[in-house]
């Protein structure tokens, strides 16, 4: 369940975050699958409540999170497209090699959003806990009994009954302590499995109790043998928002498959920024030496969904986002050519921030929608930029390459490491790749071992190899491995990184 289970040598995804289902198929054949990615994240493809509502801030119209509260199982409609669409897009991202990961909510169904129908069409009734598409009815979910707490929601994060039994943020709570729940859960994912996707984010994965998601993962089907190997179990990553400090930790799920490390781009962000006096030099053994689970039950990321809109774990002053473009590349290019946890690159579509009082107002902002809310097709720009919205970050030249980068330096171990007491570093990944990142506000100049052999390298944050010519810096290896590594602070980005497949 800890193996990505991707294709030949990929190592990194995508976290297409709202993206239609046509539009994921299309960046599965026309980028993904060329430029060495090796799967996406989906947003949930369950039938979902349509949310409308004044709520305690402002009117949210069509908020993202409404895909969080499901209606039903059914794939039949939501705004990313049709169960037909999701089919083929499975197929046609298989086919290229990129994987599909789905986000399964299977925590709850949804809030006191007003009974009505689902955006596939199937009634519900959020007060008399009714759910016709599944079925679901009373019995089927955590009462307040079972629960404890006056109001019925969790009050108290510190409380790991609560946690579980318990409604989050006021949605409808199942028991999946109930066969007939179990039943109804492993129906849905292994349609999903039937169909060809290669594994879960378990969304919400700390408000269910682990011997209950165990029952649940071990009646999954092995993988489709149309995309994969006899016996291949599904890749499982659970959402644990887990900073320490509260009752829950990620060490009670991460048998059962990876966990989300939130600490990973909390601690990065907080570094990049050189918040509390961290600095890059501390980079040296990041990862288990700074308390995060084992490099094999991680799975990291600079920003996710939710973190970037100052929710949950960090907040607006330490995550790092596509709005702080120059820093967000630095910690991306660090996460990708550091060995540790499996890495996600979120792809966001933009929304207009709104800070006042260290939050912001327009975190509830669905995606690129017309008139009738339905949902914006990428539009792909020459330069490959995208429009009507999407900011497309695994799209960026200094990201892009970095993927290439990890997978190019594969296993290899980190050697070589240098730094300068402070906020410049550079490493090698064995013999086929070298990164430095200055994070000073003076330049880095200094004969460096990258641990390559001799020649003339393109630097692929600054441009691309096109032929026999580098479009950015050019480097040069001495038959010693050494080279004079300038990065100005004023550059674009301060990073540079070379590897065998960007040698002239
Ligand atoms: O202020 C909010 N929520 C109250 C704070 C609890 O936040 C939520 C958390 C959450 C937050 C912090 C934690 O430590 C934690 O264990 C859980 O997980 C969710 C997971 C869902 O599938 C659906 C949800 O509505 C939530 C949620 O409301 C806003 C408005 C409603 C949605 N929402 C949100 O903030 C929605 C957040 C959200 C939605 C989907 C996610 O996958 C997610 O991680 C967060
Ligand atoms: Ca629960």
């Amino acid at each position: 369940y800890h193996d990505p289970k991707t294709a030949d040598g990929r190592s990194s995804i995508a976290h297409l975050f709202e993206w239609r289902w046509a539009d994921i198929a299309e960046e599965c054949e026309v980028f993904l699958g060329p430029y060495g990615y090796g799967g996406v994240q989906v947003s949930p493809p369950n039938e979902n409540g349509i949310v409308w509502a004044p709520d305690w801030k402002l009117e949210v119209k069509r908020p993202w999170f409404e895909r969080y509260q499901p209606v039903s199982y059914k794939l039949n409609y939501t705004r990313s497209g049709g169960e037909n669409e999701f089919r083929d897009m499975v197929k046609r991202c298989n086919d290229v090699g990129v994987r599909i990961y789905v986000d399964a909510v299977i925590n709850h169904m949804t809030g006191n959003i007003g009974a009505g129908h689902g955006t596939g069409g199937s009634y519900f009734d959020p007060i008399a806990l009714k759910y016709d598409g599944v079925p679901y009815s009373d019995w089927d979910f955590n009462t307040n009994d079972k629960c404890g707490t006056p109001s019925g929601n969790i009050e108290n994060y510190d409380d790991s009954y609560q946690v579980r039994n318990c409604r989050l943020s006021g949605l409808n709570d199942l028991d999946l302590g109930k066969d007939y729940v179990r039943g109804k859960i492993i129906e849905y994912l292994n349609h999903l499995i039937d169909i060809g996707v290669a594994g879960f984010r378990v969304d919400a994965a700390k408000h269910m109790w682990p011997v209950d998601l165990k029952a649940v993962f071990e009646n999954l089907h092995d993988l489709s043998t149309k995309w994969f190997k006899p016996g291949t179990r599904p890749f499982i990553f659970m959402e644990v928002i887990d900073l320490g400090g509260q009752a829950i930790s990620v060490r009670e799920y991460n048998h059962l498959g990876r966990v989300t490390e939130f600490r990973y781009g909390y601690k990065l962000g907080n570094v990049i920024r050189k918040n509390g006096g961290e600095q890059m030099q501390y980079l040296r053994n990041f990862g288990q030496g700074w308390g995060f689970v084992h490099e094999y039950d991680a799975l990291v990321f600079i920003d996710n969904h939710d973190n970037q809109r100052g929710h949950g774990a960090g907040g607006l002053d330490v995550i790092l986002t596509h709005f702080e473009s120059r820093m967000y590349k630095m910690a991306t290019a660090f996460m990708l050519a550091w060995p540790y946890g499996f890495p996600r690159i979120m792809s966001s579509y933009n929304w207009p921030r709104h800070i006042e009082w260290g939050k912001d107002k327009n975190d509830w902002v669905g995606p690129p929608h017309d008139d009738d809310y339905k949902t914006l097709p990428v539009i792909r720009n020459s330069d490959l930029t995208c429009g009507n919205g999407w900011v497309c970050e695994h799209r960026w030249r200094q990201i892009y390459h970095m993927v290439k980068f990890r997978n190019v330096v594969g296993a290899h171990q980190v050697e070589n490491w240098w730094d300068n007491g402070g906020n410049q570093i550079a490493f090698s990944r064995g013999n086929r790749g070298f990164v430095a990142i200055n994070n000073e506000n003076f330049p880095l100049n200094k004969r460096l071992q990258t641990g390559l052999e001799a020649g003339s390298y393109c630097d692929v944050i600054s441009g691309n190899k096109k032929d026999d010519t580098c479009t950015g810096h050019v480097i040069e290896v001495d038959e010693l491995g050494y080279s004079q590594i300038f990065i100005d602070n004023k550059w674009e980005d301060p990073v540079l990184a070379i590897h065998l497949e960007a040698k002239l």
